[in-house]
């Protein structure tokens, strides 16, 4: 049925709209901590600290993947990037406070995309 199809994969609509998101946090000054995997090599407690990794990279495989069946799925790791960057970092650390900025982008456009 119609209702049962939309939870088998993104509208195109919403694939439109996460991957517009996707693009714009990306390129924002300040993502350059969330691009890619934190390097554990580089902070050897981060794997004990951070029971759910993610970043910018994993989400868009993950969307060019068909694994995300809505756009609140897709929400909850853009989220998950910003709080594990609170749990790992100080507030007024560089890397603390790109994710502040960032969230903080997040949250409006995403508002401003999808509120009626
Ligand atoms: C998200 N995150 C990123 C870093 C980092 O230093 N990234 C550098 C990328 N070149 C360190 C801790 C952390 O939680």
């Amino acid at each position: 049925s119609e209702k049962k199809e939309k939870s088998i994969l993104l509208t195109n609509k919403e694939l439109a709209l996460v991957m517009t998101v996707l693009d714009e946090l990306d390129k924002h000054e300040d993502s350059w901590p969330f691009l890619f995997p934190v390097n554990t090599k580089h902070f050897s407690t981060y794997k004990r600290i951070i029971k759910n990794p993610m970043d910018l990279s994993t989400i868009r495989s993950k969307l060019e993947g068909g694994i995300y069946k809505t756009k609140e799925s897709f929400v909850d790791d853009v989220r998950t990037i910003f709080d594990n960057c609170e749990t790992f970092n100080e507030d007024q650390s560089p890397v603390g406070k790109a994710g502040h900025i960032l969230r903080l982008y997040f949250e409006r456009r995403w508002a401003e995309l999808t509120s009626t």
